[in-house]
C-alpha cells in the first residue's frame, strides 16, 4: 500500500505534520513521525513537550488542528476526516494500567474483545494471558497481584483485541527500579513478537536507549530530533539534547584554523569534529562538551594534556568518580575511571579528552 512519505509497504503509524492547540497555546507544532510494524519508537522529553498529547491525536482522543494521521497508509484523521478512536485499531496502555478492580483479571483482558463471539473472546484473553504468564491469576482480583503482574495484564489486555498499534504512555513508571528492568525487557519481547507498532512515552533517556529502535526527543511541542538511539547519543544536534543523555563535563573554547583551543587542551580538526566545524570561522567562542567517561588522567606532570590536580574520589562501585580541578579555569571537572587508579587525594595530573566522548557546540 502507497503513503504520503513514499513507502511501499510495511507503514505503520504515520503522524505528519502535526499541530495542536489547547486554546490559545500551541501543544503541538508540526510534528511528523512515522513507525513501522514490529518497531519500537520511544518518545522522549521533559514533562509539558507535548507527548501525551501526541499519543491522543494518534489514537483519536484528541483532534490535531493541522495535519494527518495515516495507519497503515489510510487517512485516520486529516482534511474533512475523522475516524472515530474504536475504529482505528489502536491499543492504549496508561501509567496507571487502569484495571477494573471490581473485575477478575480475565474479565479484565475481556473486556476489549466484546467485538468477538464469546468462545472466540476467551480463546483470545485466555491466549493473552498466557503469553504473559498470568494464566494462573485468570480468576484474581487486580489488588492481589503485584505492581508488575498488574502491568503485564494491562499489557495483555491492550494486545487481545491484536492491535496494529500500540501507545503506551510511562508504561513502567508505577514499578521500582529492579523490577522495571525485568518487565521492560519482559515487554520488549512481546512487542516484538506481536508485530504491532508500538510508541512508548517515557521521560528517562536510558529506559529510551534500551527499549527503542528509534527515539523521538520532544521539546516544547516540536521534534528536535530522531534517530537510532546511538545517533542521539553521538550525534546530539544540540548541547541541551547532549544533556539529557548524560552528565557532561562543559567548559569554553575557541575555533581555531585547525581545531579548537579548550582548557583541557588543544582539540585537533577532523579528528573531533568531522566536517561539522570546518564551515565556522576561527575565533568562534564555543562549548565544549566531554563526558566523564571521555576525561583521562595521567598520573605525573610529564604527559601531554592540562595540567589539573585531583581534588575528590568517590567509590561507585563499578567506578570511581574523579573530580580535578585544572588550571586557570573555575569548573571542576569528573571523571568516571575504572577502580584501582591509585589516584590520590592533592596529586598532580595531566588531562586529556577522548574524541569519541567529546562533542562541540557552537554558542
Ligand atoms: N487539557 C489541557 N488543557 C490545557 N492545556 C493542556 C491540557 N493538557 C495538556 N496541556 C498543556 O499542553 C502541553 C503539553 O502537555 P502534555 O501532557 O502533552 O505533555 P507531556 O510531555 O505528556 O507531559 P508529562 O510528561 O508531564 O505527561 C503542556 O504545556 C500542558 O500544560
Amino acid at each position: 500500500m502507497a503513503s504520503k512519505t513514499g513507502q511501499t509497504d510495511r507503514v505503520g503509524l504515520e503522524l505528519l505534520d502535526i499541530c495542536h492547540q489547547y486554546g490559545e497555546t500551541a501543544s503541538l507544532q508540526s510534528v511528523s513521525l512515522s513507525v513501522a510494524p514490529g518497531e519500537v519508537l520511544c518518545l522522549l522529553g521533559h514533562s509539558g513537550c507535548g507527548k501525551t498529547t501526541l499519543m491522543r491525536v494518534a489514537a483519536g482522543v484528541e483532534r490535531q488542528s493541522k495535519g494527518e494521521v495515516r495507519i497503515n497508509g489510510e487517512l485516520m484523521a486529516g482534511e474533512g476526516l475523522f475516524v472515530p478512536p474504536e475504529k482505528r485499531g489502536v491499543g492504549l496502555m496508561f501509567q496507571d494500567y487502569a484495571l477494573f478492580p471490581h473485575m477478575t483479571i480475565l474479565k479484565n483482558v475481556l473486556f476489549g474483545l466484546k467485538h468477538l463471539a464469546k468462545l472466540e473472546a476467551l480463546e483470545r484473553a485466555h491466549a493473552a494471558l498466557q503469553r504473559v504468564g498470568l494464566m494462573s491469576h485468570a480468576g484474581d482480583y487486580p489488588h492481589a497481584l503485584s505492581g508488575g503482574e498488574q502491568q503485564r495484564v494491562a499489557l495483555a489486555r491492550a494486545l487481545a483485541p491484536r492491535p496494529g498499534i500500540l501507545l503506551m504512555d510511562e508504561p513502567f513508571s508505577g514499578l521500582d527500579k529492579r523490577l522495571r528492568d525485568t518487565v521492560r525487557e519482559e515487554t520488549l519481547a512481546i512487542l516484538r513478537d506481536s508485530q504491532a507498532s508500538c510508541i512508548v512515552v517515557t521521560h528517562d533517556p536510558e529506559e529510551a536507549m534500551r527499549m527503542g529502535d528509534k527515539i523521538a526527543l520532544m521539546r516544547e511541542g516540536r521534534l528536535v530530533q530522531y534517530g537510532a538511539p546511538s545517533d542521539l547519543y553521538r550525534a546530539p544536534v544540540d548541547l541541551a539534547t547532549a544533556r539529557f543523555f548524560s552528565e557532561l563535563n562543559e567548559v569554553p573554547g575557541i575555533v581555531r584554523e585547525n581545531g579548537v583551543e579548550t582548557p583541557v587542551g588543544f582539540l585537533p580538526v577532523p579528528e573531533f569534529f568531522g566536517a561539522g566545524l570546518s564551515s565556522v570561522p576561527a575565533g568562534t567562542h564555543v562549548r565544549v562538551a566531554v563526558r566523564p567517561l571521555g576525561l583521562r588522567l595521567l598520573a605525573g606532570t610529564g604527559e601531554e594534556g592540562a595540567a589539573a590536580h585531583v581534588v575528590a574520589k568517590r567509590f561507585v562501585g563499578e567506578m570511581d568518580i574523579v573530580t580535578v580541578s585544572v588550571d586557570g579555569i573555575d569548573e571542576l571537572l569528573q571523571a568516571r575511571l575504572e577502580p584501582g587508579s591509585g589516584l590520590e587525594l592533592g596529586q598532580r595530573v595531566c588531562l586529556q579528552a577522548h574524541p569519541r566522548e567529546t562533542l562541540v557546540f557552537v554558542e
